[in-house]
């Protein structure tokens, strides 16, 4: 099994992270609209309460409140593990590819695979680096819903000190099942929405190249951030009901399952509520995913 495919997706995994997470924690953000008595400090954000005028709003706020830092909040965790997850998605794509096609990935320019063989590809990796994602994803959001400033006097001290005291009290509080939180939300957001990420990619990548050559930069960018946009308007339904299952016990009511959510979600904020972020989303997917990809091909054109 290949590895540079993997090695290669974590390094640009950890690249479009660092460009892309102040979008992803505005987009976790939202002022509280409980009673501040009842606000526990790891106070909900945007795509689970109702309240912030918008995104300049909650970027003004943040700043403002939490200064540049409030931006980067606990990404030194995520940093490591989205990077091995993007590892494993990319590997696992590259991989059921080369299982599926018995092609390489440079192979593949000149032979092309089809695009239900990219799909189930796709679709494999997302499961499989789901699994992997799933404590991290819950780490991360849980620390960007805290909007405590830091260490200022008087304010009320943040649930969780950092990444590592956050998955510890989950851990103590909700066994290691509690880490899992939102994992099944998370593998039915990320199974299907990666097999279009990567079709749109080889779709776009293909139309825009001659036959046999490699595409070029400005496609491989323009084409990476379709996907990332592609994608993340797909997934952004399934990325709303995730975060209310990772924060649900916290300030949100617990829900019986993934079909609870979106009900509930539905019949209490109308099917507005399946959107929220979109917007944010979308704007992050293109230039974090642009740069996912140019790396990536950048890397395994070096290295072949
Ligand atoms: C949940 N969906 C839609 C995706 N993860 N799509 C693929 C983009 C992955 C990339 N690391 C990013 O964070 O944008």
């Amino acid at each position: 099994m290949p590895v540079e495919e993997f090695v290669a997706g974590w390094i640009s995994g950890a690249l479009g992270l660092v460009l892309g997470y102040p979008f992803d924690t505005v987009k976790g953000q939202r002022e509280p609209s409980l009673p501040a008595s009842s606000v526990l400090p790891t106070q909900v954000r945007l795509q689970t309460q109702t309240t912030y005028r918008g995104i300049v709003d909650c970027m003004v706020k943040t700043y403002r409140h939490e200064s540049l830092l409030g931006f980067f909040k606990g990404m030194s965790f995520p940093i490591a593990s989205i990077a091995v997850v993007n590892s494993v998605l990319f590997g696992i794509y590259s991989n059921t590819l080369l299982a599926l096609t018995a092609t390489s990935h440079q192979e593949r320019r000149a032979q092309p695979p089809s695009y239900a063989h990219i799909f189930m590809a796709g679709c494999t990796g997302g499961f499989l680096q789901a699994y992997f994602l799933a404590p991290f994803d819950l780490i991360k959001v849980r620390l960007q819903n805290q909007t405590e400033p830091r260490a200022k006097p008087g304010s009320p001290p943040p649930r969780y000190r950092g990444p590592v005291h956050c998955a510890a009290s989950i851990f103590q509080e909700e066994g290691p099942r509690g880490l899992f939180r939102g994992a099944w939300a998370l593998t039915l957001r990320d199974t299907p929405t990666m097999g279009i990420y990567f079709i749109t990619y080889e779709c776009l990548c293909h139309q825009s190249t001659p036959e046999g050559q490699n595409p070029s930069s400005a496609t491989v960018l323009v084409a990476g951030g379709f996907a990332g946009i592609t994608s993340w308007v797909t997934a952004t339904p399934l990325d709303v009901i995730k975060s209310r299952m990772q924060m649900a016990g916290l300030n949100q009511r617990a829900h019986r399952g993934v079909l609870d959510c979106i009900v509930s979600s539905a019949r209490q904020e109308g099917l507005g509520v399946f959107f929220r972020g979109l917007t944010i989303n979308s704007a992050r997917a293109f230039p974090v995913n642009a740069v996912t990809f140019l790396s990536y091909e950048y890397l395994l054109h070096l290295w072949q």
